[in-house]
């Protein structure tokens, strides 16, 4: 049966995210209410310009105090999409003592706070849900803590970030300039507030933090993902990516160690196979592969950034608090049992595609390899273009930890005859 007191929402931020949050809670409100059993009423807007409008929105409902809206005491949900760590932090955590459950999009703030959050919606008795948070629209978090809570995941590796994935995918296609390129995807609404956090991979590995700890039930901080960005990779990589039959894509791999004793967590660009699928994911699309011991491999694949995309992630953790708070029930909290160390990015295992600018001369060739098997890198491929007196050799080596491959380059660049490390590419999805 219907209850007819509605539920309140409070929306912190109406930007990108909280505009089009609004919009579906007002569009939808009658399914919305059905499907929660209530209906659920937009009681405040907190805003930083109040003077803009807001098409759909109540000005009435409009506040620069966001503080106060949070504090109200007759807010059951707060809708955080500020985004940043303060205020949202602080606001989040008001928000729990004031009676209300949070739904969030913050990977950054969730990343670095999410075992304290955790912990204060639990004090509490409230709920903290991000489905938002990673991978936009994409259901990936709901099913990592619940459809898949009775499995063991050993890996989740994918591509977590629209606007970088947008980015390669004009410059691979199209020929587009990088700046060209990002201020398309600013513009699509695709960018954080800060492009910074896309290009350089802070919010792929936000993401890659936030997907361990909840693959691995264990704790994964940001700092322990090893992190690389995009804003390196040149029109040249491409055509070397291209010559072995491979793309590029900012990838985030998240690894239970063989023994199953640690975990590692890391962001870079890889080459990746064209055959692969996460070759095929264009422009701001998102696409996750989850490994586990019953279920096999799982692929999770959509939107993973922009306004409405990331509203329904929202929409539908409004929608779960919601039921929540009818049925005097609480959704899951931290689970972090496993408590597994997390392992440096030197213990990763991987294969490598290293392009070398060395002198054209006999015995090169030679020098090089035995470098390579002094380090214990074993070599696959090796191919050289020479000219001018100079050449370029481009090695790809079978599996070997980074460790023995960071070794093996820096001995390479002691070598009289090795003018310099042009790239360094590791190659996944083979
Ligand atoms: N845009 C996307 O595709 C996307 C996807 C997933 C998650 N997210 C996350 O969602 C959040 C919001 O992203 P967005 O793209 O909507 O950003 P945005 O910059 O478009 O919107 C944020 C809004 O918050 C407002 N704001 C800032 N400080 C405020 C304060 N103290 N009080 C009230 N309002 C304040 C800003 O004026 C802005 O309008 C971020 O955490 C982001 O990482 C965004
Ligand atoms: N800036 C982020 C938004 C979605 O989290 C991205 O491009 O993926
Ligand atoms: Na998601």
């Amino acid at each position: 049966m219907m209850r007819t007191r509605p539920l309140k929402v409070a929306l912190l931020g109406c930007g990108v995210v909280g505009s089009e949050v609004a919009r579906i809670m007002t569009t939808h409100a009658d399914d919305l209410a059905a499907r929660i059993g209530a209906p659920v009423e937009l009681a405040g807007v907190a805003v930083r310009r109040p003077d803009r409008v807001r098409a759909g929105i109540d000005p009435a409902l409009v506040t620069t105090d966001a503080t106060a809206l949070v504090k109200r005491g007759d807010i059951d949900v707060v809708i955080e999409v500020i985004g940043g760590i303060e205020p949202a932090r602080t606001l989040i955590t008001t928000a729990f003592e004031h009676g209300a459950s949070v739904v969030s999009a913050n990977k950054a703030l969730l990343a670095q706070d999410g075992a304290a959050l955790h912990a204060a919606a639990a004090e509490q008795g409230r709920d903290l849900y991000y489905e938002a948070a990673v991978a936009g629209a994409i259901p990936l978090i709901r099913p990592l803590r619940e459809s898949l809570a009775g499995d063991k995941v050993n890996r989740v590796l994918g591509i977590v970030n629209g606007t970088t994935n947008f980015i390669l995918d004009k410059m691979d296609s199209t020929g587009a300039g990088y700046q060209e390129a990002l201020d398309e995807a600013t513009a699509l609404g695709y960018a954080e507030a800060d492009p910074t956090a896309d290009v350089e991979g802070f919010d792929a590995a936000a993401k890659a933090a936030i997907l361990a700890g909840i693959a691995f039930h264990t704790r994964v901080r940001l700092d322990d993902v090893h992190r690389e960005g995009m804003t390196e990779v040149t029109a040249a990589d491409f055509a070397s990516a291209r010559g072995m039959g491979c793309t590029i894509k900012l990838l985030a791999i998240c690894e239970r160690a063989v023994d199953g004793a640690s975990v590692t967590a890391r962001v870079h660009p890889a080459m990746i196979p064209l055959s692969h699928p996460l070759a095929n994911v264009r422009g701001a699309y998102n696409a996750v592969f989850v490994e586990s011991d019953a279920a096999g491999q799982l692929m999770f694949y959509g939107p993973g950034a922009g306004g409405a995309p990331t509203a329904s992630a929202v929409l539908g953790d409004l929608v779960a608090v919601c039921r929540n708070k009818l049925g005097g029930a609480h959704g899951f909290g931290e689970s972090a049992y496993a408590a597994l160390p997390v392992s440096s990015m030197g213990e990763v295992v991987t294969r490598y595609h290293i392009s070398l600018d060395v002198a054209d001369k006999p015995g090169v060739l030679a020098q090089v390899a035995t470098v390579f098997a002094e380090h214990g890198v074993s070599i696959d491929t090796v191919r050289q273009q020479g000219k001018d007196g100079e050449a370029s050799l481009v090695v790809v080596t079978h599996r070997a930890s980074d460790a023995a491959l960071q070794g093996t380059v820096e001995a390479l660049r002691t070598l009289d005859t090795v003018r310099g490390v042009a790239s360094i590419m590791r190659v996944e999805g083979e």
